[in-house]
């Protein structure tokens, strides 16, 4: 690709002629397209420029000098046509901002209406107030959203193509006559924007990116796509001087934060593909460390969200990553694309009502991930429940009426054969009543009647206590804790787990009571028992749960099943920010989503994908991974289970080569770990190079080990604007958590660090300092990062050489190693 870079800024002093942008509105409104050309857009942007300059300074960054009404434009050294071009965009961008404030209290004026059409109280009233507020309150989230860099792009196309530049926004936008202002990202027209390239520029002249902080333009950065054609437009009079060093670059040198951010300015073709595939099947992105896997996942789900909003709003988008950290490290990236309507949930939280953010040690999370488990759990499904009464027995008009173990026995594996435990509730009265009616034999009973008989023990207390304790309504959870019983657990693993096996269970369920909400005594890979179990039980009716009398069963299962709905769409869609957890609603129903988005993929194991899988039976699926990074040792039951949740859909692949995370020096130093260790990796190209190799320091015995990770931290502290994230052994964890909480000099940059050395609380999301093991650091990164005892992260598992593969390629500056 031809660029153009002078000495200062990167303008071509050959290509500074020209009188003006030449700019002319598009409107797609009434009959074909609108335009407001050259002299006219001039004189907007002139208007525009005498408004701005009577409003109060944006404050919070540097305000380009308004060059836009200068009769020299396109005249002057390099700085000045940088500046003017800035200038020149800073205008628009204002005019744009005017725009979104309007449109906002368009959007407000509307929600107003709508409340007030509530409160006149009749039922029309109620529903209109709810379709007005919905896409009133959409529209305001969305607007709020995109006040950050709204106008990102611009395109300049050949005169005759278009001679008018397209500016490229994350939202679309229109003005009051419905003129087109800005086009989504994600629209048809805006596609161009990524995919043109030098060698084939589809029409474009230049690709302009703008940097803005806020509302402020502080750059631009230029691509020329096609030299000739500029040299025609500007023989024509038209200037397109090239400016900066390229958004890309720029964009990957920036200091890291605890968040992700969008790409939006700065996709590339190959990513642009994924993000733009059919929103049918199963997009599978492949591609080794740092190649976008999950950004571009993500801008997909914005893609499908505004493509076809109906079919996800309304069945939902779930996306699913492997921790609580890394899930609050990717949760601004869709607001900041204006899409509010996603649901995010780690691992730990997929099922509703539970939420585990702790791991087992791997031995045991390799027993409770394996595929074997889904027999252990079916089987104590069957199980009646401990504590449950064996046999019953009354006097009923001179019988003596007797339930024994057989008679029960054969009345359980009736009702079992008939369905799933939970759904049986409504028949166990009547079984029972069968067969104790079938035992009337007395003259003065058989009379009664088969009717009477039924009432009467249905007004018994003793045989409604007997009914609800024999079949009680069971819930995942509670039966979850059974396997807390050595002899039950042998029982059920018995021919599936080996004795260790079971012991290492037993142990790992060893820790108090549980309380599933908030994780007490489960982990994450406890998580697809549980839902396991609740699709072998099936749902409990909600109102059994406060009051398990037979005649509350009765009542509610009768007349079908009829549980109330906890929470409504809209209040899952507008729930305050840091909670979009929505409240439990129970129901097997309401797992599955229009669209499942797996990050990290390689590391499902067959569990859980069994419970992601029942997420998305009628799915579309975009699932990303790099089998590299695996912690899961048996690839070939993960892979049968992952083809098991995906039976029948058509898949679509989709490969990522280009690392945009490490530099070059830091990547050539992971890959040649991957390759020394034998593992297949994927190997991407690094893009960037820093002149900063990693740096091993040389073995410390175990006294000075502190010491030397301190130098360590803060030598990268202070040679990186942005994060460092020291990474350890998971039994090391609380002990160089407490050294950090120590080190005065680290107090600023990790206040945290002092609350979280339990290793199952997770450090907070705005810490600049902080302490994680290898499997922590799964899809996260950070400025510096120093590797404590690499070895023993290796031994830790057996899949610890594919962990510390992770680690060594989550730095995007500096890389140390203490060992
Ligand atoms: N086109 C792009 N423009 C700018 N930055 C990009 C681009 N693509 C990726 N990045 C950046 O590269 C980094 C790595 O991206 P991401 O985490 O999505 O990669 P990944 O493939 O999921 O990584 P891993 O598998 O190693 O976890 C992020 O900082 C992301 O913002």
């Amino acid at each position: 690709m031809t660029r153009f870079t002078g000495p200062l800024c990167g303008v071509a002093p050959a290509r500074r002629r020209g009188t003006g942008c030449g700019v002319r509105r598009v409107s797609d409104r009434g009959r074909g397209i609108r335009f407001v050309t050259g002299r006219g857009y001039a004189s907007l942007l002139a208007r525009i420029a005498g408004q701005r300059s009577r409003r109060a300074p944006v404050t919070g960054g540097k305000r380009a000098r308004d060059v836009t009404q200068d009769p020299t434009q396109g005249q002057g050294t390099d700085e000045q046509v940088a500046e003017r071009e800035v200038a020149a965009e800073q205008a628009f961008v204002d005019h744009v901002q005017a725009e979104l404030v309007a449109s906002t209290e368009r959007a407000r004026r509307l929600a107003d209406e709508g409340h007030q059409r509530g409160s006149l109280g009749h039922e029309g009233g109620l529903v209109e107030r709810d379709a007005m507020v919905f896409q009133a309150a959409k529209r305001i989230a969305q607007l709020d959203a995109a006040h950050e860099g709204l106008v990102f792009g611009r395109l300049d196309l050949t005169s005759e193509r278009d001679p008018a530049p397209r500016y490229i926004g994350r939202i679309g936008l229109r003005d009051e006559n419905h003129d087109m202002l800005l086009i989504d990202w994600r629209a048809p027209a805006a596609a161009v924007f990524y995919q043109a390239t030098a060698a084939n520029p589809q029409g474009v002249v230049r690709r302009r990116v703008l940097r803005s902080v806020g509302t402020v333009v502080e750059g631009v950065e230029d691509e020329l796509l096609d030299a000739e054609a500029q040299e025609a437009e500007e023989a024509s009079g038209r200037a397109l001087p090239i400016i900066g060093e390229g958004a890309l670059m720029a964009q990957l040198s920036r200091a890291r934060d605890r968040s992700m951010h969008s790409i939006v300015a700065t996709i590339q073709a190959e990513q642009d593909e994924a993000i733009r595939a059919p929103s049918k099947g199963v997009v599978a992105i492949s591609g080794g460390p740092g190649t976008g896997k999950t950004v571009v996942a993500l801008h997909r789900a914005a893609f499908l969200l505004y493509n076809d909003r109906r079919r996800f709003e309304s069945g939902g988008v779930l996306v699913i990553g492997p921790s609580g950290v890394f899930m609050r490290y990717i949760e601004r990236v869709l607001p900041s694309l204006g899409e509010t309507a996603v649901a995010l949930r780690s691992l730990g939280e997929v099922v509703d009502g539970v939420r585990a953010s702790r791991h087992d040690e791997p031995r045991v999370a390799d027993i409770k991930g394996s595929e074997r488990m889904a027999e252990v759990v079916r089987r104590l499904a069957r199980q009646q429940a401990p504590d449950s009464p064996r046999e019953f027995s009354l006097f009923w008009r001179d019988n003596r009426l007797v339930l024994d173990g057989t008679t029960l026995g054969r009345i359980r594996r009736q009702l079992m054969g008939q369905g799933l435990r939970n759904r049986q509730l409504t028949r166990v009265p009547r079984a029972l009543l069968d067969a104790l009616w079938r035992q009337v034999r007395s003259e003065r009973g058989r009379d009664l009647g088969r009717e009477y008989f039924d009432e009467d023990l249905l007004s018994t207390r003793s045989f409604l206590d007997f009914a609800t304790a024999w079949w009680p309504p069971l819930a995942a959870v509670d039966v979850f804790t059974w396997l807390r019983d050595p002899d039950l657990l042998g029982r059920v693993a018995n021919g599936i787990l080996e004795p260790e096996e079971q012991r290492l269970l037993l142990k790992s369920w060893s820790e108090g009571p549980v309380d599933a909400r908030n994780g007490t005594g489960i982990t994450i890979e406890d998580v697809p028992l549980i839902d396991e179990l609740r699709y072998a039980l099936g749902d409990v009716p909600a109102a059994t749960e406060s009051d398990t009398q037979l005649d509350d069963v009765l009542g509610h299962l009768e007349g079908g099943v009829d549980i109330q709905e906890l929470t409504t769409a809209s209040e899952r869609e507008y729930a305050p920010r840091g909670r979009a957890w929505a409240p439990p609603t129970h129901r097997i129903e309401d797992d599955p989503y229009a669209h499942v988005l797996v990050d990290e993929a390689q590391d499902l194991t067959p569990m859980q994908w069994r419970m992601v899988g029942r997420r998305g039976r009628t799915a579309s699926w975009t699932i990303v991974g790099d089998p590299a990074q695996s912690s899961w040792p048996v690839p070939a039951e993960s892979d049968a289970a992952r083809a098991a949740a995906l039976e029948g859909k058509k898949q679509f692949r989709f490969h990522l080569s280009t690392n945009y995370r490490n530099s070059a020096e830091i990547y050539a130093y992971a890959a040649a770990y991957a390759e020394r260790v034998g593992l297949d990796a994927d190997l991407p190209d690094a893009v960037r190079r820093t002149g900063a190799a990693p740096v091993e320091v040389a073995p410390v015995a175990e006294a000075e080990l502190e010491e030397a990770v301190r130098a360590e931290v803060a030598r990268l502290a202070d040679a990186v604007a942005g994060t460092v994230g020291i990474v350890v052994p998971v039994a090391r964890r609380s002990e160089v958590n407490g050294w950090l909480a120590g080190w005065p000099e680290r107090a600023e940059d990790a206040p945290s660090a002092a609350r979280s050395v339990d290793s199952s609380v997770t450090p907070s999301g705005t810490d600049r300092v902080v302490v994680l093991t290898g499997l922590d650091t799964k899809g996260l990164e950070f400025d510096g990062i120093v590797v404590v005892r690499p070895q023993e992260i290796e031994d830790e598992s057996q899949t610890g050489r594919a962990t510390l593969y992770v680690v060594l390629t989550r730095a995007t500056q500096l890389l140390s190693t203490v060992g």
